[in-house]
């Protein structure tokens, strides 16, 4: 099916808008208005523009508070459209979209509204344009897809059809089954957005947080199967209204929408993509600094071992149980200190994982990062972390491990198993999109958003986790763009005994996050603990939950550059991260940070 893209969704000016769409491999675009009221491009060179591209232009919009209105102010309304209409004919646009009115003027009289409506069309059609209407979702009188489908049989007009757009048609509750009663050849165009389910204004709702589909709360593939089942086969346009797509770069918020608009289409079946390969652990995850003293005396005191070196690079490997850890302080490194760059996944077919995720435009990178390497499959996320597929099928060393020359030094081990999880800071305006990478390209399953209080900010934090829980990533980010350089991302280490633990670590010299009193106090009024539990949980700064499921204890290391640890004890079937400790724990690594000024 033919993809396309309101302009409206993405930032900068209309050639810019232009150029993100086509090179995300859009098909086509919607022109809003506004983008090209303020483009110094002649209708002509827009058109040229687009055709170098090779970008259609779908729809031109919006017209507003045509219909339903007094002779006299309809006749002012026609005038006003056949401008439009010429305008559109220079342009090489052909359907126009027509919003439900919302001016007092307008009168609750669907014969009158259907009149006008097809006089409109007589009109469009002298100049070859097709009008599509639409409900607005606060339309003073047509508010619902299936009015303003009436108001468009009854007019009965070849060059009046509907447009349907899954904002207002779910947003308002609508039941989308009814869409198959519209002859497929009557949807004259289709607009996708979903949104995050929210108690407010509808108007507002849609002019500030509509997103891509796949990343709020609607069925957008649900009314998507009901468009194709009426017959339509126009294009899957998106049309996005949202604050933060307004202020993010253009190119990447055009490949986030492509992505959401090729998994909506393999959801509905009209996309063949790689089937996806769902990660079944974590290989590995690699930490760069310019310094590795600090965080080698850090992996030092949690009881890991350097138990190998690359052969040809300034890379070691930390082991300890399953987990392991790459310290890389070669020349890609960043000066502001240590940071998680990189995670290999364990995967049951590292190239079809590859293949999935290319498909799904991530960047793929280079196979091979020296010729005597092993060839590992590898691709970015969203937010720059190098994903590398490695086999693990159990059956021997895996792959990447060749490329490494043991030390001769075993793990010894001070109680961690492996990874639980990994906590990744996305930059500001990619926190829907990493989301949606991270299911839609790797398979793994989105929780619930939760949001989080931090001294300075709130942070919105989501877990992407495979089924077993093998693989756990919790993306977090902060509310204002600059919250990304201050929050640290962090490697959370499995062990069944966190007392001993945080004790063996903090006898190695480790130093151990502090938590306020204040916090163990409220800990003693909220459970029962035995005789001197929680005493132990204040001197080590343990931090405790829990639920229905299970208990959850945890504590934090200091920070080294952007990445500190963290040691989880999970018990029972606690599947949370702990997040209603998060506020304690962000204010405490506030209070350490300014008092280091680090
Ligand atoms: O918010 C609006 O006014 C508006 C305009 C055009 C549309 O297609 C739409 O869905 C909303
Ligand atoms: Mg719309």
């Amino acid at each position: 099916m033919r993809t396309s893209i309101a302009t409206v969704s993405l930032s900068g000016s209309l050639t810019e808008k232009l150029d993100a769409a086509a090179r995300a491999g859009f098909d086509g675009v919607e022109i809003f208005e506004n983008d090209l009221l303020a483009s110094p491009l002649t209708p002509e060179e827009i058109r040229a523009r687009c055709a170098d591209l090779g970008l259609s232009i779908d729809l031109y919009q919006p017209m507003r508070d045509v219909e339903a209105v007094p002779e006299a102010e309809f006749a002012r309304n026609l005038r006003r459209a056949r401008h439009k209409f010429e305008l559109m004919r220079r342009l090489g646009a052909d359907t126009v979209l027509v919003c439900s009115s919302v001016s007092p003027h307008a009168v609750d009289d669907d014969a009158l509204a259907a009149e006008q409506l097809s006089r409109l069309a007589d009109t469009a059609r002298e100049f070859g344009v097709r009008v599509a209407y639409e409900a607005l979702a606060w339309g003073r009188h047509v508010s619902t897809y299936d009015h303003a489908w009436r108001i468009v049989e009854t007019a009965g007009h070849p060059a009046l059809g509907t447009c349907l757009d899954s904002f207002h048609i779910l947003s308002r509750g609508s039941d989308p089954r009814g869409i198959e009663d519209i002859p497929g050849e009557k949807i004259f165009f289709l607009q996708l957005a979903d949104a995050p389910l929210l108690a407010m204004d509808v108007l507002q709702w849609s002019r500030h947080y509509r997103c891509f589909p796949g990343q709020g709360g609607f069925d957008v593939a649900g009314l998507v199967r009901h468009v194709l089942a009426a017959g339509y086969d126009g294009p899957l346009s998106l049309e996005v209204f949202n604050d933060v797509f307004r202020q993010a770069e253009a190119g990447p918020t055009a490949v986030d929408a492509r992505r959401s608009l090729l998994l909506l289409q393999e959801t509905v079946g009209r996309a063949a993509l790689p089937e996806p390969v769902v990660p079944t652990g974590v290989a590995f995850a690699e930490l760069v600094t310019p310094d590795a003293e600090p965080l080698t005396a850090l992996l030092r005191a949690l009881g890991f071992t350097r138990t190998a070196r690359h052969r040809g690079k300034p890379v070691a490997l930390w082991e300890q149980g399953d987990a392991r850890i790459l310290v890389n302080t070669g020349p890609a490194v960043r000066r502001d200190g240590a940071q998680l760059a990189a995670i290999g996944l364990e995967s049951p077919d590292p190239a079809g994982a590859a293949r999935r995720a290319e498909a799904l435009l991530a960047p793929v990178l280079p196979r091979r990062r020296a010729a005597e390497d092993a060839a590992l499959e590898a691709v970015a996320a969203p937010d720059g972390t190098e994903l590398f597929f490695c086999a693990g099928d159990g059956s021997g060393p895996p792959g990447w491990r060749a490329d490494f020359e043991d030390t001769g030094r075993p793990a010894t081990g001070g109680g961690v198993r492996g990874i639980d999880h990994l906590a990744l800071t996305q930059p500001w305006h990619h926190f829907d999109e990493a989301a949606l990478f991270h299911r839609g390209v790797l398979g793994l399953d989105a929780r619930e958003s939760v949001d989080v209080a931090d001294p300075y900010g709130l942070l919105r934090s989501r877990a992407v986790t495979s089924a077993d829980g093998g693989v756990r990533i919790v993306l977090t980010v902060g509310a204002a763009p600059t919250d990304d350089t201050v929050h640290a991302q962090h490697i959370a280490l499995a062990t069944d005994d966190v007392v001993a633990a945080a004790r063996r670590f903090r006898e190695a010299g480790g130093g151990l996050l502090p938590v306020p009193a204040n916090y163990y106090d409220d800990l003693a009024a909220r459970f029962e603990f035995a005789e001197g539990e929680l005493e132990t949980y204040r001197d080590l700064g343990i931090l405790y939950d829990r639920d229905a499921d299970g208990v959850f204890r945890h504590c934090y290391t200091r920070t080294v550059g952007r990445v500190f640890f963290e040691l989880v004890q999970r018990e029972g079937g606690y599947r949370g991260y702990g997040a209603a400790n998060a506020p304690v724990r962000l204010a405490a690594q506030h209070a350490v940070r300014g008092l280091t000024g680090g």
